[in-house]
């Protein structure tokens, strides 16, 4: 499956791939597609210390990784990690010179009650950093209701959305906050990547269960 995947990548060289298998495939990862970017799926807010069983970021840098996902809302929710942790391993990530991606997304309940731009910016407030040096900073937008389910949120759903994300990063961070790049995550697909891409402001997409085999990823590569 790397192969084929790599071999898409270097066919759309204007197309940034990358993939961000679980901490133990990393390095064979990089091994077998030295030409892909590879990630992690998350890391430690802290360089070194006593914190048995968790995984730093120059120890994933080590292991080949040049990017890293943090805040998912996995982890959100079953390690309770606050705005205040992903914005502290979002800073060692940058620091270290990672390109980063920050997740947000609100769940279905939130949606239904008429806060999801609300949460999400919120979400951004508190797990963004204020300044960076170092690695490229990048937020993806995965409404939990839509990961892994098979739901997808409409164009006009990730527009609006996409649009009150910009409007954050423009009035926090200037013309650095119009760079940076918007990822929408959740149920993405073969048949629906293009339409998504298409979108306003939708600069790429996280994709899950459709980026482990290479038959349903490649066409994704292709469509962006
Ligand atoms: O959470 C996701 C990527 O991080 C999205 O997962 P799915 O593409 O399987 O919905």
């Amino acid at each position: 499956e790397m192969d084929a995947i790599a071999a898409a990548a270097s066919r759309r060289a204007d197309v940034d791939t990358g993939i961000c298998p679980p901490f133990t495939l990393i390095a064979p990862a990089k091994e077998r597609a030295p030409s892909l970017a590879i990630g992690a799926q998350d890391c430690h807010a802290k360089d070194k210390g006593a914190h048995t069983g968790c995984v730093s970021v120059p120890m994933i840098r080590e292991a080949g990784a040049t990017m890293v996902i943090v805040g998912h809302s996995e982890r959100r929710a079953d390690q309770h990690e606050t705005d205040a942790d992903v914005r502290a391993k979002a800073q060692a990530a940058l620091a270290e010179g990672l390109l980063t991606i920050v997740c947000v997304g609100e769940s279905e309940s939130q949606r239904e009650a008429g806060d999801a731009a609300t949460v999400v910016t919120g979400q951004l407030a508190g797990s963004l950093p204020d300044d960076w040096r170092g690695g490229e900073l990048t937020v993806a937008y995965e409404p939990i209701w839509a990961i892994g389910t098979g739901k997808v949120a409409t164009p006009a759903d990730v527009a609006s959305m996409h649009a009150a994300i910009r409007a954050h990063l423009a009035a926090r961070f200037g013309p650095r906050g119009d760079a940076i790049r918007i990822l929408y995550g959740g149920s993405v697909k073969a048949d629906n990547a293009a339409e998504l891409l298409a979108v306003d402001d939708v600069d790429g997409a996280l994709v899950g269960g459709a980026s482990l085999t290479a038959a349903q990823f490649v066409p994704i590569i292709e469509a962006a």
